[in-house]
C-alpha cells in the first residue's frame, strides 16, 4: 500500500465494495434457498441458536483480522435482519 498514489488506493477501495457487494449478494441468496428448505419443512424463518452461532464467528473472525469486532458484529446483525425481511417477504 506504501507509495500507491490517492487515486491508486481509492481505486482498491472501490474494488473491495464491489467484492463486498457482491459477496452480499451471495450471502442473500444462500440465504433465500435456506428459506425454502424452511418453508418445505415448516419450519419458522428465524432461528436464534443459529444467528448466536453466526455472531459469534463473526467476533472470533474479527479479532483473528485484528478489526474491531463491535463494528463486524453491528454488520452481521444487519445482515441478518436483511435476510429475515426478505425471508419473511417471500413467504
Ligand atoms: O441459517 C439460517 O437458518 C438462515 O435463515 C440464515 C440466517 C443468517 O442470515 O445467517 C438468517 C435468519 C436466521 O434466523 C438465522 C440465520
Amino acid at each position: 500500500m506504501d507509495g500507491m498514489s490517492l487515486d491508486e488506493l481509492r481505486a482498491e477501495i472501490e474494488s473491495i465494495d464491489q467484492e463486498l457487494v457482491e459477496l452480499i449478494a451471495r450471502r442473500t441468496y444462500v440465504a433465500e434457498t435456506v428459506a425454502d428448505v424452511k418453508r418445505e419443512r415448516d419450519l419458522p424463518t428465524t432461528d436464534e441458536r443459529q444467528e448466536e452461532r453466526v455472531m459469534e464467528r463473526a467476533g472470533e473472525n474479527a479479532q483473528r483480522f485484528g478489526v474491531d469486532d463491535n463494528l463486524v458484529k453491528a454488520t452481521f446483525r444487519l445482515l441478518i435482519e436483511l435476510n429475515k425481511v426478505e425471508q419473511r417477504d417471500n413467504r
